[in-house]
């Protein structure tokens, strides 16, 4: 039993522990980790590597950096140790403060250090203890000498949950054993075991002559071989940090410690895997992307914050007003924004699947091409599958927060609401502007309950989001519309005022007119 005894057990409501706070509403505890661990200017590897790691597997991570090393994708030029007692500060700041689960531990430059560390870790007991032996650069630079060996084996492994030297460290750390195959792995992989951590994983990365990456995986009784394709590429810069802070990262929502490894192991496969062409530094050793998304054409994700003076002249697509009139979406799309509709989505509410996207995919280029947002009505899944701009839902379609968990940050998310309630669950469920109707009685969408121009004034008095008014709406009364004493009404969002017309383009052009001057004469 080591002196942190072990994984300690997580109390059964730990995701929603209630903590002593005066507010009414439930209070969610977030998984949390924190790295003590040398700087690495490059950021692929050190404790930039662990805070990305740990955003990616949506883990909150705190950090106390040992030592800063000027390093890059050509190596490690010179390393700067951080005073102990300065180290303690850091730890005595974050310890006493954060719930850690976990700590992780990479660069221990000094005895001095480790002897902070252990110090502060008996003050402030933790959860689970994952300690990354870091002693050589991947460029070969030795990040701790041989003078820490005798503190990592006497006082810092007996107290690990989990130890993941690769077989250099490995090596060191058992006086030099020599390991060059898997079964040599597994003898070191046992007698590091002895030295008292609770589980030991040797990493195999480095291992000769093998086409496979082996890692040995010893929880005292059993070993577990963990084989994966061994990735051509020169982007391996971090891949030790990044493992053992995925280990912490799932430890610390609630993972076995196997289980925990096995994830650590699958992600950094797929991130060198994802990052294998890519091209950061002219060195030998290149860092990898540890969110999957630097590949990505720039100039195809839409980036820029939404704007909510889009919403001045919003186009919905109907098929059955296209299919009436004889004109394909294309051409009904190009005539609105020619006329100057300012946003468009796509409300298929007929069309399969397939269809569907095939739609979308040809809207999007178009409407790239113009600089408008394209949203998708109702379909989460086909807007992810083409990258639109965005999603409008309604009161019985997908709850906004969960649409947001799949789109993230960027991408636009409206939300139709009928009451001050809905609006104010819009703003905290994060969405980015109200649809807010029928304003007018409509035909174009069966049984919908008209709101008046009193309700929509009452959604607007409840939001601090952007309004867009729809129903019943075009160039009769959209003045009127545009006239509720409302600031954050931004405009009209209209169907068959556009597209159950002969000609789309007059009628966009008309609107837009009409929403102007109504505009000026507030
Ligand atoms: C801008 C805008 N506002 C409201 C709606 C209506 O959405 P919803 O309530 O989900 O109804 P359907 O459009 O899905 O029938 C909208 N589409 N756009
Ligand atoms: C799609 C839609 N949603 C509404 C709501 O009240 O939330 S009214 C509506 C139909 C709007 O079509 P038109 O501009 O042809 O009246
Ligand atoms: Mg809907």
């Amino acid at each position: 039993m080591n002196s942190l005894g072990g994984i300690r057990s997580w109390p059964a409501n730990w995701r929603s522990t209630t903590a002593s706070m005066t507010t009414t509403e439930s209070v969610r505890k977030v998984p949390q980790v924190l790295t003590v661990a040398g700087s690495d200017s490059g950021a692929g590897a050190g404790i930039q590597a662990d805070l990305k790691v740990c955003a990616a597997r949506g883990v909150y991570c705190a950090s106390v950096i040992t030592a800063v090393t000027a390093q890059n994708t050509r190596g490690v030029q010179s390393v700067h140790l951080l005073p102990p007692e300065f180290i303690s500060e850091q730890l005595k700041s974050v310890l006493s403060d954060f719930e850690f689960d976990v700590v992780k531990t990479g660069m221990l430059p000094s005895t001095e250090i480790v002897e902070v560390l252990l110090q502060n870790l008996s003050d402030f007991p933790v959860r689970a203890l994952v300690v990354d032996p870091v002693m050589v650069s991947t460029s070969g630079h030795v990040l701790a000498g041989s003078s820490i060996l005798s503190i990592f084996r006497e006082r810092l492994l007996p107290i690990a949950d989990i130890i993941t030297p690769n077989v250099k460290e490995a090596s060191a750390l058992l006086d030099g054993f020599r390991i060059e195959t898997v079964a040599e792995m597994r003898s070191a992989a046992k007698s590091l075991h002895e030295m008292g951590p609770r589980f030991v994983l040797v990493k195999g990365g480095d291992l000769p002559d093998s086409s496979d990456s082996v890692d040995v995986y010893f929880d005292g009784k059993e070993f577990h071989e963990l084989r994966s394709p061994r990735i051509a590429t020169r982007n391996t810069h971090g891949t030790g940090c990044t493992l053992a802070s995925c280990i912490a990262a799932e430890l610390a929502k609630g993972s076995s410690m196997l289980s925990a490894v096995k994830v650590a192991k699958r992600f950094v496969d797929n991130a060198l895997d994802y990052s294998k062409d890519i091209v950061i530094g002219s060195g030998m050793q290149g860092p990898f992307d540890h969110f999957f998304g630097l590949k990505k054409d720039p100039q195809s994700s839409r980036c820029s914050i939404f704007n909510p003076d889009d919403l001045f002249l919003y186009a919905v697509t109907d098929s059955r007003m296209n299919k009436k009139w004889n004109r394909s979406i294309v051409d009904a799309l190009k005539a609105a924004i020619e006329g100057g509709a300012t946003i468009i989505q796509l409300r298929e509410k007929e069309a399969e699947t397939r269809e569907f996207l095939e739609e979308a995919k040809a809207c999007i280029d178009i409407c790239r091409s113009h600089g408008v947002s394209l949203l998708i009505n109702d379909r989460i899944d086909i807007a992810l599958a083409c990258d639109a701009d965005g999603v409008h839902v309604g009161q019985s379609d997908m709850p906004v927060d969960l649409v947001r968990s799949l789109l993230g940050p960027d991408k636009i998310i409206g939300v139709s609401c009928k009451t001050p309630e809905q609006a104010h669950q819009a703003w905290k469920d994060g969405a980015d502007y109200i649809g807010s109707g029928g304003v007018f009685p409509t035909n174009t969408k069966a049984n919908n309950r008209t709101i008046g121009l009193d309700g929509l004034k009452e959604v607007c008095e409840a939001s601090k989001l952007p309004v867009v008014a729809i129903g019943g709406i075009g160039i009769s009364n959209a003045g009127s519309v545009m006239q509720i004493d409302a600031p954050n009404l931004k405009g009209v969002a209209v169907v068959s005022a556009l597209f159950d017309q002969d000609c789309v383009l007059t009628q966009a052009k008309k609107l837009h007119k009409t929403l102007k001057e109504s505009k000026r004469g507030i």
